[in-house]
């Protein structure tokens, strides 16, 4: 038809061959309601011939030294280096993300994970302990697990996708990825640039499709005996079910309710605009992402008005507006769950003091069917209330006030979750003290997501299983052995 736009066709990319599927499934445009892309809509025999390609391609890449495996792993880092800008532009228009994020968050960072596991696996160490009384020497070593299947999710497509294909292939494993349905553009582009970079046909296969289907199938195979997932609690605990029978290893890095913790004597000048970050930045659409800010009663009124003000600021946009700080969410039926959250909310008599359903948001007219919503903020909410207790995953945060310490403390910890935290106090005392006493596995105090990838990232409780980061990841992707030599 006049005027019908090519659709991008996505391809399976196994063994280091791009593939076509018999069936595919449609990918849309966050920011337009359109549909531009087809995703394989892989199955069975899909992963079965990426496990068979993972499986020839095994002793080869995990034979080579540390030393080559992290020169190859730099060339991968330059490769998506310069292709910074397209990569971007893809991420962006496939997330509904700004492309000033994607530019200066997504893919950047998608470059330092490869850039910091080439590094990293030069210096691990392994353990050794003396009997000499008996005469014996105990050493461990650590050696790849095989083929590692990762499954990665849409809020951060390439940056989550690569945290994962990086430490797997730099120990020495071969990796079949599922990245989101909905997220596949940037995934289908790395496959591209693969070649190019000297990774070798059959080490990075990545297959296209819906969870229940080739997920599914991904997680049932039994050659693949570990699997890393990113994403919903209900999904991983499907994926643990079906993983189960083989006993598998698993890393669940899942969702979180973070709370952010204002003492009367934080710094507001440096906490608002921080705590605005932390709550809409890239729509809301990250797991470490603010949503319960607990202000103490004696700057409640003051914060609360400035934090308004400083949110009514976050512009929504369409992606390519240099000055939106936010644009489209992810898919219009994850709009409505949002929307429900706030609804539900005012049905149980909570406020809003802005955005949704209170300010206006004025889209250019090919946008009017995107997936837009202004960031809101929620107050006089009871702690019991859905919106206090259950990750929405969108531009909504709610603020409430406490009196003391110690209450503060049970009330941020009274959710199934355990992610991450933020805490705001110039008393450096109180700042140790409450950090310790969150059951959070990340906390963040006087800032927010200064990423250390050296230490553990993870949480606890039904915020996952596992941790990932330099150490973490190492021990992850490989089995460790104990051997005792007596002489
Ligand atoms: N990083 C996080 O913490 C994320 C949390 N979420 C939460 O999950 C909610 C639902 O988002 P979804 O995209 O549906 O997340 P999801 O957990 O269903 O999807 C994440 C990944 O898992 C795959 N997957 C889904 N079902 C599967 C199955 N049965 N077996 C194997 N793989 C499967 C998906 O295809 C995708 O690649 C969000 O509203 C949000 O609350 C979603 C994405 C990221
Ligand atoms: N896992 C997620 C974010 C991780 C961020 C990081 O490693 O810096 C998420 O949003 O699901």
């Amino acid at each position: 038809m006049a005027g019908t736009k090519a659709l991008l066709m996505l391809e399976n990319f196994i063994d280091g061959k791009f593939l076509p599927c018999n069936s595919y499934i449609d990918s849309y445009d966050p920011s337009t309601g359109e549909v531009y892309c087809k995703v394989p809509n892989s199955g069975e025999e899909e992963i079965q011939a990426a496990v068979e390609a993972a499986r020839k391609a095994f002793p080869g890449w995990s034979s080579q030294s540390p030393q080559e495996r992290s020169r190859v792993l730099h060339q991968v880092a330059d490769v998506l280096e310069q292709s910074l800008e397209e990569l971007a532009q893809a991420e962006s228009k496939d997330q509904g993300k700004t492309l000033a994020l994607a530019r200066t968050m997504d893919i950047p960072r998608s470059v330092q994970n490869f850039r910091f596991f080439a590094s990293s696996i030069l210096h691990h160490t392994s353990e050794c302990t003396q009997m000499d009384h008996l005469g014996c020497l105990h050493y461990t070593v650590q050696t790849p697990v095989g083929i590692a299947g990762l499954i990665s999710p849409w809020n951060l497509p390439l940056y989550l996708l690569t945290w994962k294909i990086a430490p797997a292939i730099a120990v020495g494993n071969t990796v079949i990825a599922k990245p989101s349905e909905m997220t596949s553009v940037t995934a289908w582009m790395l496959c591209k640039l693969l070649d190019k970079a000297g990774v070798p046909p059959g080490v990075v296969n990545i297959v296209f499709g819906t969870g229940p289907r080739v997920g599914e199938a991904l997680v049932s195979h039994p050659e693949v005996p570990l699997i890393s997932f990113t994403g919903s609690q209900s999904t991983a605990t499907r994926i643990t079910q079906l993983s189960a029978p083989h006993c598998k290893k698993l890393s669940l890095e899942l969702g979180g309710k973070n709370p952010a913790i204002i003492f009367e004597d934080a710094n507001l000048e440096e906490c608002i605009p921080t705590t605005v970050r932390s709550s809409f930045a890239n729509q809301g659409e990250i797991c470490l992402c603010t949503s319960r800010i607990f202000v103490q009663k004696s700057i409640y009124s003051e914060f609360l008005k400035r934090f308004v003000e400083a949110t009514r600021k976050w512009k929504v946009g369409i992606p390519s507006d240099p000055l939106a700080s936010m644009g489209a969410l992810i898919s219009k039926a994850h709009l409505e769950k949002v929307r429900n959250y706030i609804k539900k909310a005012l049905a149980e008599g909570a406020h809003i003091q802005c955005g949704e359903g209170v300010d206006k948001l004025s889209l250019p007219a090919r946008n009017q069917a995107g997936y837009f919503m202004l960031p809101t903020v929620i107050t006089d909410i009871k702690d019991e209330s859905c919106c206090m207790k259950e990750e929405i995953f969108g531009p909504v945060t709610c603020v409430v006030p406490f009196d003391s310490e110690e209450e503060v403390i049970r009330r941020a910890n009274d959710v199934k979750y355990g992610l991450a935290a933020t805490v705001w106090s110039s008393n450096v005392g109180r700042i140790h003290r409450v950090a310790k006493k969150l059951q959070s596995g990340l906390v963040w105090t006087n800032c927010w997501l200064i990423r250390e990838l050296n230490l553990p990232f993870g949480g606890m409780k039904s915020s996952g299983i596992g941790r990932e980061g330099v150490k973490d990841s190492y021990d992850f992707f490989t089995e460790i052995k104990t051997i005792t030599v007596k002489y």
